[in-house]
């Protein structure tokens, strides 16, 4: 189901104007503070109501105000994820979850208890109170209690913000399941790159209220201007080939074979790793005697200087493109031209486990 988010807003000293719209899936709302997001999920909500502009999942229409229509809040059929999670302390995780179920309309079957259950792995928690749950387990609560009330759409506003990065670790899994098995499209405020690269069918990058970029992630996250010089990261589709007793697993990526710190998932699954452009070395000559493990031979397809001292060096690698950042002065001291055959160089430990996802 399309999402059209086609909003103008204006505040003393800002103003939002977007006209975007997004193919099913998980859409990320990216960017830095003050570029509008609330704003923009304000109006979704039905919390503010926007200068102009139409706001439709498909043919539900939550706004039109050419045609002065204007779904009231308690009618858009919105599952909420905060980042707090926001249970309610007084009841079960059971009671809170069928709390949800009881926002469903009617003439709408949610989805079954038991099966949200099972996908966000709550089965043993169903008779605790919140003040019983890890953080990681009250968020998962609250996926299950928005699902459960059988939503149009699901907005999720920095769910994993309040989060360690072991938690966080432990739930984007569970936002890869519902955006892998549930129709419903995910809105997602989120400014952590990572969070993008593994959840996002869709990047809407917002920068002073209007949209920078709009694109799949592998796009949006490789372009500086969009996502900022130091978020730059190459997205790559991986295919797990075998894990080895030594710790590391080996993967098949169209630029060749990776081999990064154990990853989840049996031979054979696909996975997406997200490769910081600033962990990505580069080499004229093929390098010898080096202690990284991954070493990717390409061929330089851009140069971009920033503003600062230093470059996004592009590399063709194989059918993938790989982007390192280096210094301006390697750049000359290399002498590195597009055309030219490059190295990529990557520590196997610069991948963190968020990066890697489904
Ligand atoms: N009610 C309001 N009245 C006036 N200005 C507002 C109001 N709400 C937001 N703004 C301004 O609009 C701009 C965008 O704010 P918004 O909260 O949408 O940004 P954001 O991207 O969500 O930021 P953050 O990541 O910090 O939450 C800011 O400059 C903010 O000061």
């Amino acid at each position: 189901m399309t999402l059209q988010l086609a909003l103008r807003h204006r505040f003393a000293g800002f103003a939002l104007d977007v006209d975007v719209t997004a193919p099913p899936g998980v859409t990320v709302l990216f960017g830095p503070s003050g570029s509008g997001k609330t704003t923009l999920i304000n109006a979704v909500a039905g919390l503010l109501r926007p200068d102009a502009g139409r706001i439709a999942v498909a043919d539900w229409v939550l706004l039109d105000t050419k045609a002065r229509y204007c779904l009231p809040r308690h009618k858009r059929r919105i599952g909420y994820v905060f980042q707090e999670g926001r249970l309610f302390p007084h009841l079960t995780v059971r009671q809170n979850l069928l709390y949800g179920r009881w926002f469903a309309p009617r003439n709408v079957t949610p989805e079954p208890l038991d099966r949200v259950v099972e996908m966000l792995g709550i089965g043993a928690l169903l008779e605790r109170r919140p003040a019983a749950l890890s953080g990681g387990e009250k968020s998962r609560v609250a996926i299950g209690r928005a699902l459960l009330s059988a939503p149009r759409l699901i907005l999720a506003d920095e769910p994993l913000a309040a989060l360690d990065e072991a938690r966080k670790a432990e739930i984007l899994p569970y936002f890869e399941r519902l955006r892998d098995e549930i129709s419903v499209p995910i809105l997602y405020v989120s400014h952590a790159s990572v969070e993008v690269a593994r959840l996002a069918t869709t990047v809407i990058a917002l920068q002073g209220g209007r949209v920078a970029a709009i694109g799949p992630p592998e796009r949006v996250l490789g372009d500086a201007s969009a996502v900022g010089a130091r978020e730059v990261a190459s997205l790559l589709r991986a295919r797990v080939v075998a894990h080895h007793d030594d710790g590391l697993s080996e993967l098949a990526t169209a630029a060749g074979a990776l081999h990064l710190p154990r990853v989840a998932g049996a031979p054979g699954t696909v996975i997406r790793v997200r490769i910081a452009a600033s962990d990505v070395i580069l080499s004229r000559a093929a390098p010898v005697g080096l202690s990284a493990l991954n070493i990717l031979q390409g061929t330089i397809a851009e140069i971009q200087p920033g503003r600062g001292p230093a470059a996004r060096v592009v590399l063709a690698v194989g059918a993938e493109r790989l982007i390192a950042r280096v210094t301006l002065r390697a750049v000359a001291a290399l002498s590195l031209q597009p055309g030219q055959t490059c190295y990529a160089i990557l520590k196997s430990v610069a991948v963190a486990p968020e990066d890697v996802g489904r």
